[in-house]
């Protein structure tokens, strides 16, 4: 009796984890790392915000580098661990762990690993657990809050494909930035005029604070009173 043999690659085949991936100059990365969230999602035109749900476990931490994404299966962090083997220094995980919020696929003892390997930090779709932990050794998290359930370890996902999280794409290699304010994805191509746009704008800022403590006013320095003109703004 001959036994059939299931051939393994049978039409169309996903390749789960790219290795290959666009990565952007250190010199570069290291620029945005002085930068604020809020400047930079400005200066690209006020795009690239994620949902402000996505929140950094602590106030203090904030978070710089480029993406490593990956997709897992909802309540699954399979593909979450093999991730973290697989990134280091510079690269910040970005997680989108399917449709179910409440679970906690990342905790102290991946967040052990990733402070070990140097890790920038992690951006993850739903919350994560070990809060206490977490904070106490510093790795940055950015997340839609805390539950304790666990994950299965069960079902494949993607590493290295475009992903959707918090309503913006983020690709392999773009760059992340995040504060208390939020994270703001930047396109890796559109990163240095983004990057000089940001500059530019805390420049601007500077004078212009340096001009309020002086006694001016924001209203005056900008000159919104050509918009109040324009609304026929009464005042008696
Ligand atoms: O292992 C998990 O499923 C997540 C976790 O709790 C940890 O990293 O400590
Ligand atoms: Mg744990």
């Amino acid at each position: 009796m001959t036994t059939k043999r299931i051939p393994r690659r049978v039409g169309y085949q996903l390749t789960h984890i790219r290795r290959d991936v666009p990565r952007c100059d250190p010199a570069l990365l290291r620029a945005y790392e002085g930068q604020a969230a809020a400047t930079v999602h400005e200066a690209m035109g006020r795009r690239g915000a994620l949902d402000p749900a996505i929140k950094p476990l602590a106030a203090d931490m904030t978070v710089c580098g480029r993406a490593l994404t990956v997709r897992c299966h909802t309540g699954d962090n399979l593909m979450l661990v093999k991730a973290v083997s697989m990134a280091g220094p510079g690269d910040v995980i970005v997680a989108d762990m399917g449709s179910a919020v409440a679970s906690g696929p990342f905790g102290e003892v991946l967040a052990v690993e990733c402070m070990a390997r140097g890790v920038a930090g992690l951006v993850v779709s739903c919350t994560v657990r070990d809060s206490r932990e977490i904070i106490r050794m510093g790795f940055p998290v950015f997340s839609a809050g805390l539950c304790v359930r666990g994950t299965a370890k069960a079902t494949l996902g993607t590493i290295n494909h475009p992903i959707c999280i918090g309503g913006e794409i983020v690709r392999p290699g773009d760059l992340i930035v995040g504060d208390a304010d939020g994270v703001v994805v930047v396109p890796l191509e559109e990163a240095p005029d983004i990057l000089r746009l940001a500059e530019e704008r805390t420049a601007k800022e500077a004078v212009v604070m340096d001009r309020l403590r002086a006694g001016e006013s924001l209203f005056d320095i900008y000159g919104y009173q050509r918009v109040f003109d324009s609304l026929h703004c009464v005042e008696e």
